[in-house]
Order: structure tokens, then sequence, then C-alpha cells
């Protein structure tokens, strides 16, 4: 299912379940701007090559936009105003004072040299300067972008602005960069699944996970996937990987069929890379008992029915990821305060920041009697229409 039309579907039934009025519904729909920007670059051998760039800007009623960047060759405009729109209301269940944004730009950037990707950086942020800014639109790193991408942007950005480290988050240390922001998404989904499984009486040892943490026995990138039921020695895939650029190659488990994995046997799942990857086509084979989103909308609603009628519990994207935008946020306040704080401080902050969110998230659950992707998903929309109508509309 296309990537928008399933997040307006859970938007519409959290806006039924709230009782929103149409009109406003309406309005929190439709994003606030949306940019689309041709990019043209010289390549390294002297031919010009041509990307089309987008940033789209969901919502701001609770703060300047926030999110990431990614460059990916299936980036499609459609997808962008999803993930823009899931940062609108996943910014809101972090309880954090921002809106929501999405970019991206549709490249291949494992085929790009890294002069290239500096080329197309600067192209698209000298097409974008003057929309985005500290307090108006604030980008960070998603995928296949990183530290680096974000000094570009940084870079390039206070050539015409002068030097503006908080407009950009996930940025390397030595520009301002937060420590603690480059484990963020994973830290928090640690703190996410220890607060889900405790609720269940759980905890992480003892549990057979695919795809990261405890005891990890699948694994899958982009080159191939393998699997191991004792479990895979993660130092030594990592310096394998390392060694090799990815999975494809690693004497540690079976080769197996990258689609397979997340059909594997395992307690706790965690899908980490593309949308839309849990879906009609593979929902009722799924094993796991636990979902923990840790990519951005991985599962589409169809699979959602059929897991559901399954007994599979899921932790919502737009809860279960969010320790990447919150630690963007201390990056922010960082920068803007010009003082930084200690690993420690960005760590204890994060689990108070995950452990309320999912105090929230449980309670609109209780409130609405709804799974945890509606509690997710009324507890934001409901704090950006609170926002929105105290704003007003007097021109
Ligand atoms: N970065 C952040 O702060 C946040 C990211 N997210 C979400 O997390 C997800 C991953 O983003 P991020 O970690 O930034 O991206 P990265 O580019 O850092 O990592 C993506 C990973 O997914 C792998 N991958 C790519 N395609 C496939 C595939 N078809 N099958 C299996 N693995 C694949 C990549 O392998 P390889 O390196 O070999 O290409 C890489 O290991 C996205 O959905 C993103 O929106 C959510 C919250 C915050
Ligand atoms: O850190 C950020 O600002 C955004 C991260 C992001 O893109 C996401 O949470 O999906």
């Amino acid at each position: 299912m296309n990537a928008l039309v399933a997040t307006n579907r859970n938007f519409k039934l959290a806006a039924r379940l709230l009782g929103l009025d149409s009109k406003l519904e309406k309005s929190l729909l439709i994003p606030f701007r949306e940019i689309k920007v041709e990019c043209t670059i010289p390549k390294d051998d002297g031919t010009l090559a041509t990307f089309v760039g987008f940033r789209i800007q969901h919502d701001n009623a609770r703060g300047p936009m926030k999110g990431g960047i990614r460059y990916h060759p299936e980036v499609d405009p459609d997808e962008v105003n999803a993930l823009a729109q899931l940062m609108t209301w996943k910014t809101a269940v972090a309880n954090i004072p921002y809106g929501g944004a999405k970019g991206g730009i549709g490249c291949n950037p494992g085929e790009l040299s890294k002069s290239e990707l500096e080329r197309l950086t600067r192209v698209f942020t000298q097409k974008i300067h003057d929309l985005i800014g500290i307090h108006t639109d604030v980008p960070a790193p998603d995928m296949g972008t990183g530290p680096q991408t974000m000094a570009w942007i940084l870079d390039e950005y206070s050539k015409f602005h002068g030097h503006s480290p908080a407009v950009v988050t996930g940025k390397p240390i030595d520009l301002g960069g937060s420590l603690g922001r480059d484990a963020a998404t994973g830290r928090g989904v640690l703190f996410a699944t220890e607060a889900l499984l405790n609720e269940h009486g759980k905890s992480i040892s003892g549990q057979k996970f695919v795809i990261q943490g405890g005891k990890v026995v699948a694994l899958s990138d982009i080159t191939g996937a393998i699997k191991n039921s004792n479990g895979i020695d993660i130092p030594s895939l990592l310096k394998h990987v390392k060694e090799n650029k990815g999975i494809k190659g690693f004497h540690g488990g079976d080769s197996i069929d990258p689609k397979s994995v997340l059909v594997e046997d395992c307690d706790i799942l965690i899908p980490a890379a593309l949308g839309g990857v849990i879906n009609r086509e593979n929902a009722n084979e799924i094993k796991a008992k636990f979902i923990i989103e840790a990519a951005n909308h991985p599962t589409d609603p169809e699979a959602d029915e059929i897991l559901s009628k399954k007994g599979v519990i899921i932790l919502p994207d737009i809860y279960a990821n969010s320790g990447g935008v919150t630690v963007s946020y201390f990056e922010w306040v960082q920068n803007i305060q010009g003082f930084m704080w200690d690993e420690e401080k960005v760590n204890s902050e994060l689990k108070t920041y995950m452990t309320k969110g999912f105090k929230n998230v449980k309670e609109m659950c209780q409130t609405h009697n709804c799974d945890l992707r509606m509690g997710a998903f009324t507890l934001g929309v409901n704090r950006v229409a609170r926002a929105t109508v105290l704003r007003g509309w007097e021109a």
C-alpha cells in the first residue's frame, strides 16, 4: 500500500477516535509547504547528472518543523509526504517542541563518490536554504545520509546566513553535534522495548531477536542475510561488515533469502530499514510475538489487521524510533544554549522521555480502548490539534 495512503488512513482513524472537527482534520492533513527542486551537478568524469530533491514541511503548530533527509533511489513525493506527516505526530508523542518535515533526494548514494555527494548536498542546500532555519525547519540524517551530509548542509547554509550550527542536527561532534546522537535511535528503541516487555512481565535477556539486540538470530542488509539459531557473533560480524561493506560472505551463519528474515522464528522482530516491508503478503507468516518499529512505517494497515488478529503486539514507529529526534532536540538545545552536555546526561534524559512517552501512549490506549498504534496516533494528533486550535486562525 502507498505510504501516504497508509499514513492518512491511520491519521483518519485517530481523528475519528478523538472526535476531531472535520475542518480541523482536513487542515492537519494537508502539508504546510511542499518543495520540489532540480539538482544538477557535474559528475567526477565531467558529465552532468540531474536529481530531484524534496522537502515536505508538514506542520509547525508546536514549533519548528523537524525531520531527516533521505538519499535513496526510491525516494518519491508521496513517501516523503507520509514521512513528514509521521514526524509531526512523532515529535508530539515525544512531547518535544517541534512540528514535522522530511526531505529526500532520489539517488543511489552507493553509486556516487564522496565529492559528488558533497556537490549534490550543496546544490540541494542552495535551493532550500531560504525555507529552512533554526526556528523554521531543522533537517537531520535519515537513510543514506549522516553526520558528513549535515556538515555540508551546515557549511552551505552558513554561507548565506552566517554560522548556524543549530540549523541541522546529527552533525559531527566537532561541529556542535551532540554526544549520544549517533546511537540515539537504537538506544531509544532499547528503552522502548524494555518499557513494553516490562508491561508484559518480561525482560530483554532470554528473548530471541531478529535484526538487533539480545540474542540476534537473523540479520539482513542490502548485500544479503544470514541466520544462526545459536546466535550471531555481533562483534565479528561488525568487523566483517567494516572490511567487506556488508553482511555478504560472513561465515558465522547460514546465508538465507533476505525476504525471509522477517518471518524467521523469534520473540521480537525489529524492522530497521525500509518502509512497507510487513504487508499482507508476509504478515500471516510472521512468528514474532512483538514487533518494535525502528524503521518508519514498516507495517502497512492491512498487515496491522492480520497481526492484531494473531495477537502480535506492535510498538509503533512514531513512539518506538523517537529516540533519534529526541536527542536531535537535545542537540539543538545545546547549540542554542552554547553549552555541551556530557553523554550520561543525554542518555539519562533520553530514558526519561522514552519512559514518559510509553506511559502517555498507554494512557491513550486506555482512554480510547485501542491498540498501541492508535494510542500513539491519538496522543500525537491530539497534542497538535490542541496547539492548532489555541493558535487560532484570525488573519
Ligand atoms: N537516522 C535516524 O535518526 C532515524 C532513522 N529512522 C528510520 O530508520 C530506518 C533506517 O534509517 P537509518 O538508520 O538512518 O539509515 P542508514 O542508511 O543509516 O541504515 C539503513 C540500513 O538499512 C540497510 N538496508 C537498506 N536497504 C535494505 C534492504 N532492502 N534490506 C535490508 N537492509 C537494508 C542498510 O544496509 P547498507 O548500509 O548495506 O545499505 C543499512 O544497514 C529508516 O526507516 C529511517 O526513516 C527512524 C528514526 C530516526
Ligand atoms: O533527528 C531528527 O530530526 C529526525 C530523525 C528522523 O528523520 C526520524 O525520526 O524519522
